[in-house]
């Protein structure tokens, strides 16, 4: 009797240790950093539980086929692929990341929040607009910087996003964030539905990389800007140093499309021919990046040990049933992209904040 009631003890004891472990391991360490979603509320966005493995799948797949192992070169099919990528990625990005989907410069003694809201303010301030203006923010994820910029600036920001998923996800933050002047519009920024001259500034952070042909976009966004109103975007582009007859730059340069959704990137080169071409006048053009600036990937390199135990999180999570299947896919494809980025920074082949501040004449 004894014996059994030791067993009972030993057996209460360490389900205890192990079930309190795994919830701490979930819950608080597994929890966003800037508490935007939890590990167990990992979804695929707006794809069924059990579609996620099939859009991963659908997604890698297209990036070994075509020519260069990529099929994102046949420009009709990339609004959609982007879509269901995040589909896939949102929820991992708010959960491993925040609300900001982009990087930006470290600033010593400041903490990521503080530089990431920092180098949105940056944008706007460039834009030089009143309170009350009506901005546009041009791929606007889940709204992080829509609302930093609002906050700082007084103005009107309408986003634009061709994922729901995103378009739910900003709409509940700006409520919980009590902004009425924030408003998020569903639909493809390669057509969106704006009128023409209607917005008296707009911006863009790291999101015009995903358009096939960037003429598309800033001619869109040139059509509905008032003249005399400014554009600035962040761009994600290869520098100076690429050298494309170099095997490993190309292989950086591919781990990083692949990864990102990205359906080719640009030279620093093209970004400013581009505007022009589309009728910009360009104001200002710099890379972010340089120094003085502190290195963007080191928050991604700093970060390595979280994300293996995001791993055994996301991995257990899966085989509970609590994840969908195809979430470990979809965190393992994040773990190799984030070094390939990381090795984009260190050879200074990459960067993605090519600033670009543009003009639409009077
Ligand atoms: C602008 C774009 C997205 C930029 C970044 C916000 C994201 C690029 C790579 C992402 C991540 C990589 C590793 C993930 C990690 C394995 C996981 O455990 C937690 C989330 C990551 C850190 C994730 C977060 C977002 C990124 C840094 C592109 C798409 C144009
Ligand atoms: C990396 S996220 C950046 C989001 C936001 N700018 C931020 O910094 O948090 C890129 C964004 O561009 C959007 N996007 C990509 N292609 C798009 C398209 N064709 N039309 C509209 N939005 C698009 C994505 O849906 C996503 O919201």
């Amino acid at each position: 009797m004894e014996f059994f009631k030791e067993l009972l003890t030993i057996f209460c004891t360490t389900t205890l240790l192990f079930g309190g472990g795994f919830c701490y391991f979930t819950f608080l360490f597994g929890s966003a950093e800037q508490k935007g979603k939890r590990a167990v509320q990992l979804s695929g966005g707006s794809l069924p539980k059990e579609k996620v493995q099939e859009g991963y799948d659908r997604y890698s797949s297209f990036f070994e086929r075509g020519p260069n192992g990529n099929e994102m070169d046949s420009s009709d099919k990339v609004p959609a692929l982007v879509d269901t990528f995040y589909d896939l990625v949102t929820d991992i990005y708010e959960w491993g990341w925040g609300q900001s989907f982009h990087f930006s410069p470290c600033i010593p003694g400041k903490s990521n929040r503080d530089a990431t809201r920092i180098h949105e303010e940056v944008a706007v301030n460039l834009l030089n607009v009143e309170p009350g203006a009506r901005i546009l923010d041009v791929g606007c994820g889940v709204g992080g910087p829509m609302r930093a910029i609002a906050a700082h600036s007084g103005a009107n920001v309408v986003g634009i996003t061709i994922n729901e998923y995103q378009v739910e996800r900003a709409r509940a933050h700006n409520k919980k964030a009590g902004l009425d002047s924030c408003e998020v519009v569903c639909g493809n920024f390669l057509k969106m539905p704006f009128d023409d001259n209607s917005f008296e500034g707009a911006y863009s952070i790291e999101a015009t990389c995903h358009a096939p042909k960037l003429e598309e976009v800033y001619g869109e966004i040139y059509r509905v800007l008032k003249p005399g109103s400014f554009y600035v975007s962040y761009e994600w582009v290869t520098t100076e140093l690429y050298n494309s007859d170099d095997p490993e730059h190309v292989e950086i340069i591919r781990g990083i499309e692949r990864g990102d959704a990205l359906p080719g990137l640009r030279s620093y080169k093209d970004i400013a021919k581009i505007a022009n071409k589309v009728g910009f006048e360009v104001i200002k053009e710099s890379d972010l990046a340089k120094p003085p600036a502190e290195p963007w990937w080191t928050r991604l390199k700093m970060g390595r040990i979280a994300y293996w135990r995001n791993h055994v999180v996301v991995t257990i999570l899966s085989w509970l049933g609590i994840a969908p299947k195809g979430v470990v896919d979809v965190h393992d494809m994040l773990l190799v992209t984030a070094d390939y980025l990381a090795k984009g920074g260190d050879t200074g082949i990459f960067t993605p904040m090519h600033m670009i501040l543009c003009r639409k004449p009077e």
